[in-house]
């Protein structure tokens, strides 16, 4: 075994979510500048740290990625996803506790409360993706000091599926 191969220390994956961690909930895409009918889908989650495993054998403690992961993915549970910062559209709570989406050729008006309204500017897998890793980077940042990459996979179908990424270090 030579020198390098002897001291080579790899990168590790830790990985929790995929089977029990599925969510389901609603959301409209814009397509060509028009909203397709709102419908739903059984999201399906799973995260990925890399990292040099610490003196302990971890890259992260599995406890503590499926906490951060179950608190990421909790407010969009059942709910209607809405993009805040969709250009053209107007997000706006009106009174009653309700909640007004204006433009791409529709208008829909929900409670506030059957809704999760997203600081992201459309509600494409891959933006949700973005979204969740995001958030699980600004969570796990400083509580998982070996982590250097986080992977978010999100599945919307059997056959579509966005990967998003965040380097934390
Ligand atoms: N790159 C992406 N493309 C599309 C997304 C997306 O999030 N990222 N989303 C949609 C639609 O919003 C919808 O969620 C999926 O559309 P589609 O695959 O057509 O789903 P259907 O189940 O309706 O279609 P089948 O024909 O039954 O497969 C579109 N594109």
């Amino acid at each position: 075994m030579t020198a390098v191969q002897a001291s080579a220390r790899p990168l590790v994956q830790a990985r929790v979510g995929g089977a029990g961690w599925d969510f389901n909930a609603a959301h409209t895409g814009l397509h060509d500048g028009v909203f397709e009918p709102l419908h739903g889908h059984t999201y399906h989650v799973v995260l990925a740290a890399w990292g040099l495993p610490d003196a302990s054998g971890m890259v992260a403690d599995f406890r503590v990625l499926k906490q951060q992961l179950r608190e990421a993915i909790a407010p969009l549970k059942r709910r209607t996803l809405i993009a805040a910062d969709t250009p053209g559209v107007l997000v706006e709570e009106t009174g009653g506790g309700q909640m007004r989406v204006t433009g791409g050729g529709a208008c829909f008006s929900l409670p506030r409360s059957w809704t999760a309204l997203l600081p992201i500017t459309g509600t494409s897998t891959e933006a949700l993706a973005c979204y969740l890793v995001a958030e699980l980077a600004r969570r796990l940042g400083a509580a998982c000091p070996a982590v250097e990459r986080l992977e978010l996979m999100l599945t919307e179908s059997a056959e579509c599926s966005a990967t998003a990424e965040a380097v934390l270090r």
